[in-house]
């Protein structure tokens, strides 16, 4: 077998193993990547692109039911589900390019498709070779986990690997979940013309500030989609057209098609990780703030490393191991500045830490600031007025906002910015934005929080009188 000795092997080539491999092999590392199915992983194949992609056509089709308020009659549309799906084929391919081989081994990755599994301490095994490495990335990320339901192994389900593949509209789409993947897929079938019901254990968005979750939900219901909660499903029956869904209590749901999105497994079993000592579990790889595992040489990213399952995630994780494999600097990962976006009509945009969390991890020291999307006038000019925005404030500067409405994931960017640069509120306050935009409600908001300093203040009314005495 042949020996491959190389600076830095990274295994999986997704979201984080493609920014790994990319940044290195430019900065001079000899690089070996190693994919056993798809270049692009989750998030190219079967996740952020295709999920954005059904949910653009599903907008497309809502644009036609509104608009009445606006003067605009509104009509049904005419729509072909598979020629929808097909749009969602086509973003893939636009985009497949940049993550394919071809690109990689363009910037001198050698490539091997096929599945790795660890040999040593310091060696993996793939394709046919034996590759020795300095440092090893494992960036494996993760697949759709199968809950202990009965009879779910006997009944066919859909999950985000196969939605995408349908072609025919499914009647009636029963979704177990009520997490990002299901309300995405909910929203973007019902907008398409299925029925559409989630059923959810616990809470819808049960991770996300309660108040901004509740108007997603309100929305979607609004828009015909069942959605149950506190309903645990224990079990499954039936077959393809006629699936009957039981939830504890009894409960019976029946639909022609059942999509399963409760969450994730990480992919460790095919690296026989025992071999290379790195310690793992049900969350995942088992990290460090470094990224680092049980073996010194060896960094987990993504998805497999449990700290936030986005891309985005990912994409800095691989930031941070560059720094530490190629220059020997000392790299943490921050966790506090991260954003996440639920990208339903209205999504729903979070960054830092919650109202609840910022009220725990700090009190009364915590100054909560909300505004809604009504107080923006273009919100007003295109009858999107639903939504709101607010900012947790710990002795001047934001530690988490909440933003749910209009493009809030557009919207969150500049408060991802000031939280990474432990920015002061005043910063954003001083801005000068064009108006009138959304965006204005950033601003806004941060004008708030010193809105009583200004005008509820003796001192500030007692300055100005005196100023005003004595200016000719
Ligand atoms: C439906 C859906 C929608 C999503 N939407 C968003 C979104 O809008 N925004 C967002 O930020 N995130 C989103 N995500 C999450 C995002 O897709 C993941 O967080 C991201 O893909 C993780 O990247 P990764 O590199 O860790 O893993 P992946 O992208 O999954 O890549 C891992 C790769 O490793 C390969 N692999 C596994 N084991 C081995 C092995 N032993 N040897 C060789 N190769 C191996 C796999 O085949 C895969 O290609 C979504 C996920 C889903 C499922
Ligand atoms: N827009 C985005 O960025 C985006 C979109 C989709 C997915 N993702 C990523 O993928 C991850 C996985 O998403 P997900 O929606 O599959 O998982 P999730 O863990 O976020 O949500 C799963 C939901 O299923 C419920 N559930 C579990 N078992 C159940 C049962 N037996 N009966 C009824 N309900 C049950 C849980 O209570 C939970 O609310 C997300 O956490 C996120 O990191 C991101």
């Amino acid at each position: 077998m042949d020996l491959i000795k190389t600076d830095i092997c990274v295994i999986g080539a997704g979201s984080g193993g493609l920014s790994v491999a990319a940044g290195a092999v430019q900065m001079g590392a000899s690089v070996v990547l190693i994919e056993g199915h798809k270049m692009g992983g989750d998030c190219l194949n079967y996740g952020c692109v295709p999920s954005k992609a059904l949910l653009a056509a599903g907008k497309a089709a809502a644009q036609h039911r509104r608009g009445a308020a606006l003067g605009i009659t509104p009509d049904e549309p005419v729509i072909s589900y598979g020629a929808a799906q097909e749009h969602v084929a086509q973003v893939i391919a636009a985009i497949e390019p940049h993550d394919s081989q071809e690109r990689f081994e363009g910037l001198g990755v050698q490539v091997i498709r096929d599945w790795a599994r660890f040999t040593g301490k310091d060696e993996v095994e793939a394709g046919g070779k034996r590759i020795r490495a300095r440092r090893f990335v494992i960036a494996t990320g993760s697949r759709p986990l199968v809950p202990p339901i009965t009879g779910l192994a006997d009944v066919p389900h859909l999950t985000n690997e196969t939605i995408f593949d349908l072609r025919a509209a499914p009647e009636h789409l029963l979704i177990i979940g009520g997490g990002p993947i299901g309300l995405e897929m909910a929203q973007a079938h019902r907008r398409l013309g299925c029925k559409v019901t989630v059923i959810e254990g616990a809470k819808a968005l049960g991770n996300d500030d309660p108040e901004a979750a509740a108007l997603v939900v309100a929305a979607l219901r609004g828009e015909g989609i069942e959605i149950i909660e506190g309903a645990q499903v224990e079990a499954v029956r039936g077959e393809a057209g006629a699936i009957e869904v039981k939830v504890a209590g009894g409960q019976v749901l029946t639909g022609s098609h059942l999509l399963v999105a409760v969450g994730r497994t990480p992919n460790t079993d095919r690296l026989n990780l025992e071999a290379a000592g790195v310690t793992h579990g049900r969350g995942g790889v088992e990290v460090n703030e470094s990224l680092r595992t049980s073996n010194r040489k060896v960094y987990a990213i993504g998805d497999i490393a449990g700290r936030g399952q986005f891309t985005h995630v990912a994409g800095y994780q691989a930031g941070v191991i560059i720094r530490s494999m190629l220059f020997a600097l000392p790299s943490k990962a921050r966790r506090d500045h991260i954003p996440h976006v639920t990208y339903c009509d209205p999504e729903l945009a979070q960054v830092g830490l919650t109202e609840a969390a910022a009220k725990q991890a700090h009190g009364d020291g915590v100054q909560v600031i909300k505004l809604g999307f009504d107080a923006a006038d273009r919100a007003q000019a295109e009858g999107k007025t639903r939504g709101f925005i607010k900012v947790m404030v710990l002795k001047g500067r934001p530690i988490g906002a909440t933003i749910v409405g209009p493009n809030a994931g557009e919207m969150i960017g500049i408060w991802a910015m000031a939280l990474a640069n432990k920015m002061k509120i005043g910063a954003i306050a001083s801005m000068v934005l064009p108006y009138p935009t959304m965006g204005e409600l950033s601003k806004r908001v941060a004008g708030a929080y010193f809105s009583p300093k200004l005008f509820e203040s003796s001192l500030v009314k007692r300055v100005v009188g005196v100023v005003q005495s004595l200016v000719p």
